[in-house]
C-alpha cells in the first residue's frame, strides 16, 4: 500500500473536437507506456450484459439512485443516451488516482468546465486539428458516422475549438498534423508533468 502521504498522480484531461486525433495519439501513448494510465469506472442505469460485473464494468445502479448521486453533485459529467443514465463520479477518478494510475478524462467542453469546478487538479491537454476543413477529411475517411452525425459533430468543433484555445483553460494546446511529430510534443509535455 502506499503511503496515506502520498500524492495521487493528478488526472490527464483531453479533450478536443471529435476527429482531431484524440484517440489515436492516446492509443500510441497507452501502448508505449503499459500501466501507466487508467480510466474511471462509469455509473450507468442500463442493465448489465452478460458478463459484465458491478464494479468493473460499470457501477450499476438504479435510476432513483443516479438521481439521487446527481443531487449530491457526484458526476463530474453526465449525460442520458436511449434511456439510460451514464455518469463519471468524482469518486471513481480519484479512485484511479490512488491506485497509482494516471485517470485519464476524456471529454468535451462541457466535461472540462465541469471538471474545473472541482478540487481534481487535473492536467488540461487539448487536442487540435490542423484546420476544420482537415478535421472534416478526417472524419469522412474515418467512415463511422452518418452524414448527420458528422455534421453535428463540425457543428460542434467550432464552439470546442473556440472554447479550447481560451488563454489559461488547457495547459497545453497539440496540433495533429503530422502524427509523429503530435506524439512527440505529447510525449514531451507529459514526461514535464509525470513521472513516467
Ligand atoms: N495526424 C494525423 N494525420 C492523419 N490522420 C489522422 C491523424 N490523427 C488522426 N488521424 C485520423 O483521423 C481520424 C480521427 O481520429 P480519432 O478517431 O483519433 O479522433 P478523436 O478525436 O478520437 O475522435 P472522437 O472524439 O470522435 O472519438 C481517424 O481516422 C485517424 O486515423
Amino acid at each position: 500500500m502506499a503511503p496515506i502521504t502520498e500524492q495521487s498522480a493528478r488526472p490527464l484531461v483531453i479533450s478536443g473536437p471529435s476527429g482531431s486525433g484524440k484517440s489515436t495519439l492516446f492509443k500510441k501513448l497507452y501502448e508505449k507506456y503499459p500501466g501507466k494510465f487508467g480510466f474511471s469506472i462509469s455509473h450507468t442505469t442500463r442493465q448489465p450484459r452478460e458478463g459484465e460485473k458491478d464494479g468493473v464494468s460499470y457501477y450499476f445502479v438504479t435510476r432513483e439512485e443516479f438521481l439521487k448521486l446527481i443531487d449530491e453533485n457526484a458526476f463530474i459529467e453526465h449525460a442520458e443516451f436511449s434511456g439510460n443514465m451514464y455518469g463519471t463520479s468524482l469518486k471513481a477518478v480519484r479512485s484511479v488516482g490512488s491506485s497509482g494510475k494516471i485517470c485519464v478524462l476524456d471529454i468535451d467542453q462541457q466535461g472540462v468546465r465541469s471538471v474545473k469546478k472541482t478540487d481534481l487538479n487535473p492536467i488540461f491537454v487539448f487536442i487540435k486539428p490542423p484546420s476544420l476543413e482537415i478535421l472534416e477529411k478526417r472524419l469522412r475517411d474515418r467512415n463511422t458516422e452518418t452524414e448527420e452525425s458528422l455534421q453535428k459533430r463540425l457543428g460542434a468543433a467550432k464552439a470546442e475549438l473556440e472554447y479550447g484555445e481560451t488563454p489559461g483553460v488547457h495547459d497545453i494546446i497539440i496540433v495533429n498534423d503530422d502524427l509523429e511529430k503530435a506524439f512527440a510534443n505529447l510525449e514531451e509535455f507529459l514526461k514535464s508533468k509525470y513521472d513516467l
